[in-house]
């Protein structure tokens, strides 16, 4: 059984994830940081592309010590299990996500991986080979599942998004807008890369629900199956 794929971003007024030099921002304020760990423990798995780990470093871990032994209490693992789509096996041994806390994590990549950089990722993670060229998201998913994951948590950037949202993998989307103007064409939004010219292409969403948070707003969305 597949993963339930659950996408949450934060999001400037103008709808940018990032700078143009995609530069981390602080965007979410303490109140929506305390809703995204909540919503992180909750998953048994959360994941990012590639190119946020090269530009951010994040842990991915749970950072609230209560949540954390609520997770242990109930038998789970401190974190969710910690997975990096990343098609060329380009994670850094010391990046933060293979370095901090307990827990399994999963690489998947590509076959174009370099054999090498594999075999050095496979001392800190299990490693997950789908796809060709770039990773094959749905083979991922299948993976996850066999591994008894129910649920993924997919923090981005904008191009992983994108990449879920197309293969229609996408089941639910957090959108926190916070309350400044990041700017530039080229900043990262929720769906980088080609988008979609087709409006039958669009991902059609249900709003769910609509919160004030901090000095923004949470936009919680289904993504239609069509
Ligand atoms: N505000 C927020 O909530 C968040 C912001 N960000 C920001 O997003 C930016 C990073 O986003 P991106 O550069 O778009 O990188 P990304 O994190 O989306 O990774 C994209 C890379 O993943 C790899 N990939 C392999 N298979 C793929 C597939 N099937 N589909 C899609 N990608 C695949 C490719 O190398 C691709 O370039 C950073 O500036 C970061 O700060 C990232 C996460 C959350
Ligand atoms: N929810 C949220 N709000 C913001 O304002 C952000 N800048 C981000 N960014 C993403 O959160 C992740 C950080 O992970 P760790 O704290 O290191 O575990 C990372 O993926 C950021 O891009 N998120």
């Amino acid at each position: 059984m597949r993963p339930r794929v659950i996408v949450n971003v934060a999001m400037s007024a103008d709808g940018k994830l990032s700078t143009r030099e995609r530069r981390q921002v602080k965007i979410s304020g303490n109140e929506d940081f305390a809703r995204v760990d909540r919503l992180k423990a909750g998953c048994d798995a959360v994941a990012v592309g590639i190119g946020t780990v090269l530009a951010d470093d994040p842990s991915l871990t749970v950072k609230s010590p209560d949540l954390r032994a609520e997770r242990q209490r109930e038998g789970r693992p401190e974190h969710p299990v910690r997975v990096v789509i990343d098609g060329r096996a380009r994670t850094p041994p010391d990046a933060s996500i293979l370095v901090k806390g307990d827990g399994l994590r999963v690489i998947a990549v590509s076959e174009r991986a370099d054999p090498a950089k594999v075999e050095a990722l496979r001392a800190k993670a299990a490693v997950i080979t789908a796809g060709k060229d770039e990773v094959d998201l749905s083979r991922v998913l299948d993976e996850l599942g066999q591994m008894g994951i129910r649920s993924l948590m997919v923090e981005g950037g904008g191009t992983l998004i994108a990449g879920f949202i197309r293969a229609g993998l996408a089941d639910e989307i957090y959108t926190y807008i916070g309350s400044i103007v990041i700017g530039g064409k080229d900043a990262p939004t929720l769906a980088d890369g080609g988008g979609w010219i087709r409006e039958s292409d669009f991902a059609r969403l249900v709003l769910a629900d609509v919160t004030r948070i901090d000095d923004g707003v949470l936009l919680h969305w289904m993504v239609k199956r069509t």
